[in-house]
């Protein structure tokens, strides 16, 4: 390939723009483009295993691999640091590690907690979306059980999950493998336990039929999880959840609470560019910002629409599109280097698996309902493709969850 030497700078090393660079490094040579990638850390994180930290079931060590290990140094220089703005017009993007200006512009810097506004969420309870917070979350319910013994309160023993959408879901089956055990660590009587997911839903997990709903519901209740649906959380204080039932306000008390119901795209879109909605741009079909066919915006930080004029709705954001979203941004990257024309992203939904822990869970793949053990191997399965996809044979043996 010959053509003038391009700079393309990638925001964010998550699914989308570390596919993207993975995809686009074996595609171009080193004298085809200068390809910088930036990431606020040094390490990429499974975001999709970040329930199992919280919960105390994986080391966060465990769910992460240095960026370098993936990234061929010839065609890429990797920089850590954090993108503070994006200057569109000018071109350039400012870092904590110095500005940098480009030609073609990746913005993949993923989502954030929302806590649509609840009053004292945000500094009440624990999110999970990082390995930091996912860390904090869990040392807090070791903390309050092995503090059980010395209180005797009631409070050190309660869990209050908020939501249970697909990540809530996957924290709950999560939990009931790892706080058993913690009561057995610091000695204290399962039964005693209280673990509450609070969802203000009519139904939970939309994206599944009703008999697998039923069948991961009945799975939880069973190791002692209370659901409270159609239970909207209006407040969260240094006690719990403030609830609202039958229009009347209620108090949920508990030490150990986690907000698992709501993320947003990265901050850094409403600043830079207009008609954002919680952190996502609609994007154009080839994947660009609309005005600036040379800005791709991919991943959460994206609203991909599917179908077209008033039906059109976007895609949900998961690590399956947002890995979609970065091969082909390296497809139409390359074309656009070549001087052809770019191709419109169409997305190829394989299927969910939902985890109920390290043993079971429901899933829909490929139109066919699976649940129990096949489902748990289809998530191990799925576990460890996304980290093949990106860092091939030997990063998959090494970090993925089938061996
Ligand atoms: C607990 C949990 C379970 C999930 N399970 C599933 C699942 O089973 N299946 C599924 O498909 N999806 C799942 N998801 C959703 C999935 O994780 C996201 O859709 C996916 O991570 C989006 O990928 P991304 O590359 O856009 O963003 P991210 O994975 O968020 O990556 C963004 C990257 O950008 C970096 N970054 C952010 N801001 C800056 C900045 N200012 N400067 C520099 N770097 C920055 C971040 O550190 C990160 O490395 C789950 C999410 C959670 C939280």
């Amino acid at each position: 390939m010959s053509f003038e030497r391009k700079k393309i700078l990638v925001l964010g090393a998550g699914y989308a723009g570390l596919q993207m660079v993975s995809n686009l490094q074996k595609k171009l040579s080193f004298q085809d483009a200068d390809i910088t990638l930036i990431n606020k850390n040094e390490y990429h994180y499974e975001s999709t295993w970040l329930h199992e930290t919280a919960a105390g079931t994986m080391e966060w060590q465990d769910g992460v691999y240095p960026i370098n290990k993936v990234i061929d140094a010839q065609k890429v220089v990797f920089v850590p640091a954090e993108v503070t703005a994006i200057n569109k017009d000018e071109q350039t993007v400012e870092t904590t590690h110095g500005n940098f200006d480009y030609d073609i512009l990746v913005v993949a810097l993923g989502f954030e907690s929302e806590t649509f506004g609840i009053d004292g969420m945000a500094d009440h309870a624990h999110s999970i979306v990082n390995p930091q917070t996912a860390v904090k979350a869990y040392r807090e319910i070791e903390e309050n059980i092995a503090n059980y013994k010395r209180s005797n309160d009631q409070k050190d023993l309660s869990i209050l999950v908020g939501g249970a959408g697909f990540t809530g879901i996957e924290y709950l089956g999560e939990l009931v493998e790892s706080v058993p055990e913690l009561c057995e660590k610091y000695g204290v009587d399962y039964n005693k336990v209280n673990i509450t997911c609070v969802e203000a839903a009519p139904k939970m997990l939309p994206m599944f039929p009703e008999n697998l709903v039923q069948y991961a519901m009945k799975f939880l209740e069973d190791r002692g999880v209370k659901f409270m649906v159609n239970t909207p959380i209006v407040a969260a204080n240094e006690d719990g959840f403030i609830v609202e039932v039958n229009d009347e306000k209620q108090q949920l008390e508990a030490n150990s609470v986690i907000w698992t119901a709501g993320v947003r795209g990265s901050k850094l879109m409403d600043e830079t560019f207009e008609g954002v909605k919680r952190g996502r741009l609609v994007v154009e079909p080839d994947l660009t910002a609309k005005g600036y066919d040379n800005i791709y915006v991919i991943g959460d930080v994206a609203a991909v629409m599917n179908g077209e004029g008033e039906n059109a709705r976007p895609y949900p954001t998961t690590a399956q599109i947002a890995m979609q979203l970065g091969e082909h941004t390296a497809k139409n990257i390359e074309l656009t280097l070549k001087g052809d024309k770019k191709e419109p992203f169409v997305f190829s939904d394989k299927g969910t698996v939902c985890s109920l822990g390290s043993n079971d869970g429901i899933g829909l793949v490929l139109g066919r309902e699976i649940k129990g053990k096949k489902a748990a191997f289809m998530k191990r399965v799925v576990d460890t493709r996304a980290v093949f996809k990106i860092g091939g044979p030997l990063l998959a043996y090494s970090k993925g969850k089938m061996f």
